[in-house]
């Protein structure tokens, strides 16, 4: 059961980065492979659980940290007993924060308030921007060299808060700070898959831009393989994937946001940065992270995930008329959200 549920979670990401069972492969035992502590604050939530489950699976991690407000030693307890590698420790309340990232590698936040049908990410920032900003003052002072995985939303926000935190802190590495645009990425891939008819284990699409309705940009010109879709399924699976979250809310009714499939794409991205910090070769993932690509500070766009974090943020490559009017139409909206992350980190 784990081997498989290990598995297809390695063959889903098998196209942009390497399966996590590379290291054992080569001939390492699991046992060989590097000591990581990975860390999730909001982990008794929709998203933290099972993350907490699928980190717990997962053999690159070590010691498994697990922290929120309420309820973590009962999720502690409970994915403790799995007899995978990692040890579990819960964490519970502010007192316990610091114990909670101590020594950590990877912190992956998924801590904050979800979407109700008929609002935007951004009606979450005036909750989820205070919270950020205190966990992340937190990473700052207790492990100031992790790798941070941003899934709290707006992230088109809540990256540049957590930037201009480490900033203040004096301990900003651009290469180490991550907005997790994973989902869009398994969203497109699924989606197009569905229409061009292929199995979806081999289909790759690249998303780019920012993670909140217009500004995230699909770009199925370069999905490989190619189907060659016509213009206007290309605009439906664009809208479809841009909308892709608000699909969920809506069906939710009331009772939040993705968890599942989020906690499926967080556990993507973490192995890729776990097996990046191992020093696995050509790692690649989307990500929205500090970005030269565009006139923009922060752009989600393939990045090769290294020993360091981010080894190189890739260009976007070759769009097609389509893609750049989209690229032109996300930049004012995603400028404002970056901007409004950054004004509040230094307002407050
Ligand atoms: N990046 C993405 O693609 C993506 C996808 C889905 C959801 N999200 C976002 O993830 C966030 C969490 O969603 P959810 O469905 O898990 O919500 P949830 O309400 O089910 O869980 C959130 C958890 O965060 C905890 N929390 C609140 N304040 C905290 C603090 N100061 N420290 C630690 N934990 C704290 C809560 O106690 C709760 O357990 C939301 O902001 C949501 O919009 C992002
Ligand atoms: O849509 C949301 O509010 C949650 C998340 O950002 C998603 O894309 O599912």
């Amino acid at each position: 059961m784990r081997t498989a549920v290990l598995r297809s979670l390695r063959s889903a990401a098998a196209r942009s980065a390497p399966s996590s069972s590379h290291l054992l492969r080569r001939g390492f035992s699991s046992e060989s492979v590097p000591e990581r502590k990975v860390v999730v604050l909001g982990a008794a939530g929709g998203i933290g659980q099972p993350l907490a489950l699928l980190m717990k699976i997962n053999p690159l991690v070590s010691k498994l940290s697990l922290y929120d407000i309420a309820g973590t030693p009962g999720v502690a307890a409970d994915v403790g007993h799995i007899n995978s590698r990692s040890e579990v420790a819960g964490y519970v309340g502010e007192d316990q924060l610091g114990q909670a990232l101590e020594g950590a590698d990877l912190v992956i936040i998924p801590a904050g308030v979800p979407r109700k049908p008929g609002m935007t990410r951004d009606d979450l920032f005036n909750i989820n921007a205070g919270i950020v900003k205190s966990l992340c003052t937190a990473i700052a002072k207790y492990c100031p060299s992790a790798i941070v995985n941003m899934i709290s939303n707006p992230v088109n926000s809540t990256v540049p808060i957590a930037a201009e935190v480490f900033k203040k802190a004096g301990i900003y590495d651009e290469k180490k700070l991550f907005g997790v645009t994973t989902l869009d990425v398994v969203r497109a891939k699924t989606f197009y898959a569905g229409k061009a008819n292929l199995p979806v284990a081999g289909v790759d699409v690249p998303v780019v831009g920012g993670h909140a309705g217009i500004t995230i940009l699909p770009l199925f010109s370069q999905a490989s393989p190619q189907a060659n879709l016509p213009e206007d399924v290309i605009k439906a699976l664009t809208k479809r994937t841009q909308d892709g979250g608000t699909e969920v809310v809506e069906a939710k009714a009331g009772k939040g946001s993705a968890t599942l499939s989020m906690a499926y794409a967080g556990a993507v991205f973490a192995d890729a940065c776990l097996e990046g910090l191992n020093g696995v070769p050509d790692v690649v993932q989307c990500s929205f992270v500090q970005s030269s690509v565009t006139e923009l500070p922060f752009f989600a766009s393939k990045v090769v995930l290294g020993k360091n974090g981010v080894e190189k943020v890739l260009d976007l490559g070759p769009l097609s008329d389509y893609e750049k009017e989209g690229l032109e139409k996300l930049k004012p909206e995603l400028k404002a959200s970056i901007e409004k992350g950054i004004k509040f980190a230094n307002d407050n």
